[in-house]
């Protein structure tokens, strides 16, 4: 089986190097030895080691409790990692202003959370913060480039669809500016077309703006539509790195069952 360039030393059973990162200009995160354990001692993450590219859109699978959100959370500290485990363009994250990491890795969840307010005050937050206040041009590009017209300027929160709402969402975050983007099954909640919306709007942020994308999916079908490399997350373990139409390639047993019964 063809595995991508760089990504065997990262599979199961590699021995995440503690201190040990080399400066990629390509690789935008990388995470080493990525080990979470939670209070009662049970095993959440176990030595988690992947580069993510830059300017890639990767996907997340794995079964349910798998580890796919506790992963995707400590890449921008919702979850806080050790020490040298997570790196940002070569950067410990644990090093760095946990809001600023948070503007430049910013976030989408399988439910849209908006604020009171209108959509444009919605979209003004995240820039507000820092004592920027948008001009309705600038909103109205974000809302454009989340594939809502210029009508949903001054709407509320409540008279949104949840895929609106979604999009509204992904414009907010996008007022931050953020070099990466982290989805934790963003279009679960949405229909069809809803979702189509989300996804066209994340490739043409990969192809326009160089955006790194990590995306949890419980989709193998969005996978293959969207993403150029799939992390295969197996009781808190990477077991598999590969490019989406790979997937049924996969040797471990219980990623065969879960590919199988998510066809
Ligand atoms: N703070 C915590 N304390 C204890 N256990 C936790 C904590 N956070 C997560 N877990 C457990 O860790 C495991 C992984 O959870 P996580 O939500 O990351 O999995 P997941 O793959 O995203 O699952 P799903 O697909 O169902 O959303 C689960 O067994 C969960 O119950």
């Amino acid at each position: 089986m063809e595995i991508l360039p760089g990504a065997r030393e990262h599979l199961l059973g590699s021995n995440g190097n503690e201190n040990g990162f080399e400066e990629n200009p390509e690789i935008k995160i990388q995470v080493r030895g990525l080990t979470k354990v939670s209070e009662k001692g049970v095993s959440i993450l176990n030595n988690v080691n992947v580069d993510i590219p830059k300017g890639v859109i990767m996907g997340v699978i794995g079964p349910s409790g798998s580890g796919k959100s506790t992963f995707l959370r400590s890449l921008n500290r919702l979850w806080e990692p050790s020490s040298n485990s997570v790196f940002l363009d070569g950067h410990d994250i644990c090093d760095l202003d946990v809001l600023a990491l948070r503007r430049k890795i910013g976030m989408l969840f399988q439910i849209p959370v908006l604020f009171e307010g209108t959509v444009a005050d919605n979209v003004r937050y995240g820039p507000q913060l820092k004592g920027k206040k948008l001009s309705d041009n600038e909103v109205y590009k974000l809302l454009t480039l989340a594939d809502l017209d210029s009508s949903f300027f001054n709407k509320s929160g409540g008279e949104l669809s949840v895929g609106q709402a979604q999009r509204v969402a992904l414009a907010r975050t996008l007022a931050n500016e953020p070099e990466v983007l982290l989805l934790d099954e963003p279009t679960s909640a949405l229909d069809p077309i809803s979702t189509q919306n989300i996804e066209d709007v994340l490739v043409k942020l990969k192809r326009e703006q160089n955006m790194t994308i990590v995306m949890v999916s419980h989709s193998i079908k969005q996978i293959k539509r969207i993403a150029e490399i799939v992390c295969l997350l197996v009781n808190g373990e990477i077991v598999e790195i590969l490019k989406p139409d790979q997937l049924f390639e996969s040797k471990h047993p219980m990623a065969q069952r879960f590919l199988e019964l998510s066809s």
